[in-house]
């Protein structure tokens, strides 16, 4: 689905046994970009599901979990892209380039009165410079954490809020983020504010009036996460009231083109064609791994588990994350006289994967009966054997 660069379709094209197709209809697997999934009927042979990108939320995640679809994503592979863009928004939009840049097209058919209405009509765009203003960045991940560090070299002042921030983000944090110890000192402190955080029910809405109202007079807004995290109404009377001079959003819908001062793009964050290629690759080799071998790498809903792929039998077991469900599997293994060579099992919230190289022998292609042994053990999801 969606337009995946060829490097990342190449991978399967390349590979025996896959077959791509845009319309397939008991795919194995499905890999997107923003395509919406959560009205769709996954036919029964899904197994994985990759998103070329960060964002999960155009698909059923939990839906897909219940029914043990793998899903993935690809983490940080579109960052630098984003952060690029947002860099040049927050300078393109302190200068007024482009409200100077539509009213300079409107001049064409004025003739040699250009430079003219030029020279005394530029004082209408006069703007400010980033050095020594703040920049809040909210969610302090891939992109977040890219945006706070470039952003001190444009001198700016940098203050980042994230509760839930990752050792491997602090560690590569510049030591001059300032640190918000709550979501409202970083808003009253910030002259442009953006946020770097997944669309949940914990972040949607977060930019309402209560949130306006402890923002700096003429704040900037800065979205390139997703539209729902801005409640649209009041940040449209926040733009008529001027109590937010700008909102930038990578999310233009219906209802905020034509807004006063808001400044859309389309959806233009991860557009480089290094972006497309690093996203389309990540999740075609995490697809195929997974597919081929039942390693998991970088999923948003199981934990990843990986063994080095021998050729050995393997048989990978999503299941709930209840007591005695390793023992189960094992006993059903022992049944059929298999002897395990290796195991991993990982847990992920409410659910786990159970992954197992077996050690004997085998003619045949199938052992028949065990993936419908191991799929009649209570709170077993999926069975599978490779
Ligand atoms: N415009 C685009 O084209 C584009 C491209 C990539 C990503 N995105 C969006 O940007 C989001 C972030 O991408 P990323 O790669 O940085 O993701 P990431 O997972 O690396 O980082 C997200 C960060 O948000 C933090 N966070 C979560 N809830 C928070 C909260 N309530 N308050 C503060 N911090 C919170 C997490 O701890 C994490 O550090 C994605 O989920 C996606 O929606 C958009
Ligand atoms: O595929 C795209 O162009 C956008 C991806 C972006 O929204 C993401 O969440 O990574």
């Amino acid at each position: 689905m969606n337009n995946i660069a060829a490097v990342g379709l190449n991978v399967f094209e390349n590979a025996e046994n896959f077959q791509v197709n845009d319309e397939a209809v008991s795919p194995d697997g499905i890999i997107l970009r923003s395509a919406n999934l959560h009205d769709t009927e996954f036919d029964s042979n899904v197994k994985a599901i990759a998103r070329a990108g960060a964002g999960v939320n155009n698909i059923p995640v939990q839906a897909c979990t219940e029914r043990g679809i793998v899903v993935f994503n690809t983490p940080g592979a579109n960052a630098n892209a984003v952060k690029e863009l947002i860099l040049t928004t927050i300078m393109a939009v302190s200068r007024n380039l482009f409200e100077g840049v539509k009213w300079t097209n409107e001049l064409k058919g004025q003739g040699d009165m250009i430079p003219k209405l030029v020279e005394a009509g530029k004082k209408q765009f006069v703007g400010r410079e980033v050095k020594g203003k703040t920049l809040g960045v909210i969610g302090l991940g891939h992109i977040g954490a890219l945006v706070a560090n470039n952003a001190l070299d444009l001198d700016m002042d940098v203050i980042g809020f994230d509760p839930f921030i990752s050792v491997d983000t602090a560690w590569n944090l510049s030591r001059n983020v300032q640190r918000a110890l709550t979501i409202e000192q970083l808003f009253a402190a910030s002259d442009y504010i953006t946020v770097h955080v997944p669309l949940t029910d914990n972040t949607r809405n977060m930019f309402n009036k209560e949130a306006f109202s402890v923002m700096k007079n003429g704040a900037v807004i800065l979205n390139f996460s997703r539209g729902e995290l801005v409640n649209e109404e009041d940040m449209r009377a926040a733009l008529e009231n001027g109590k937010i001079g700008k909102y930038v959003t990578d999310f233009p819908n219906e209802n905020v083109i034509g807004m006063k001062n808001v400044i859309p793009i389309p959806h233009l964050g991860a557009s480089t064609s290094e972006s497309e290629e690093n996203c389309a690759l990540m999740a075609a080799r995490q697809m195929k791994e997974y597919l081929e071998t039942g390693n998991i790498k970088n999923s948003v809903n199981f934990g990843n588990v990986e063994i080095p792929f021998t050729g050995k039998r393997r048989v990978t077991v999503a299941h709930k994350n209840v007591p005695n469900m390793v023992g189960q599997i094992t006993a059903a293994l022992s049944e059929y006289s298999l002897n395990i060579a290796d195991m991993v099992n990982r847990s992920k919230g409410d659910y786990a994967y159970t992954l197992i190289d077996i050690d004997n022998q085998f003619n045949g292609d199938v052992i028949p009966g065990l993936t419908e042994k191991l799929s009649s053990i209570p709170d077993v999801i999926l069975a599978r054997i490779i």
